[in-house]
């Protein structure tokens, strides 16, 4: 008889998503993001970090103080980080991330293709730039869902 305990295709991918999102070096959000095609493959996996070429050790993390000494001139969200990785078209995808989108990353998801957002958390909800997100979305026809996450065990 099969195992019952096997984690679904959501937490699998959301899975994916939170391991990816480990790998970031912003010490206060860490995001990850995990595109998926319409036969359940994987497509792309990306977090938020600097552009190729900059020293993760040499930029400052902060969010706070001159616009140029904080992180957020610099970053490529999780979101663009998957696109850019993806290895094939992303038409009729979805994107599984462990943050809502922002503003920019919706054009970029509506752009590409990608026909669904599935999300843990919405932090910012109600800031004028997640609010643009959500009419973005809704007037591009991507469908959205926010789920909550099992914990996972890895185990040996
Ligand atoms: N969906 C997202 N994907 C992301 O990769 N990010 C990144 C950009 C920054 O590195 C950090 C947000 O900065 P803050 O919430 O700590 O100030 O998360 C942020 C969002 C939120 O819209
Ligand atoms: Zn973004």
């Amino acid at each position: 008889m099969k195992r019952k305990d096997y984690i679904s295709w959501d937490t699998y991918f959301m899975g994916v998503a939170k391991l990816s999102a480990l790998r970031s070096k912003d010490p206060s959000t860490q995001v990850g993001a995990c595109i998926v095609n319409e036969e359940k493959r994987i497509v792309g996996i990306g977090y938020n970090g600097l552009p190729k070429g900059l020293d993760d050790s040499s930029f400052a993390w902060e969010k706070e103080g001159s616009f140029l000494e904080t992180k957020y001139p610099y970053v490529v969200h999780a979101e663009a980080n998957a696109i850019l990785n993806s290895t094939q078209n992303l038409k009729g995808s979805t994107i599984y991330v462990t943050l809502f989108p922002c503003n920019e990353c919706m054009k970029l998801i509506a752009q590409s293709g990608i026909k669904e957002i599935v999300y843990v958390s919405n932090k910012d909800e109600g800031k004028d730039f997640n609010v643009a997100s959500f009419k973005i979305m809704e007037a591009a026809g991507i469908k959205y869902r926010q789920i909550k996450m099992e914990e996972i065990t890895l185990n040996e």
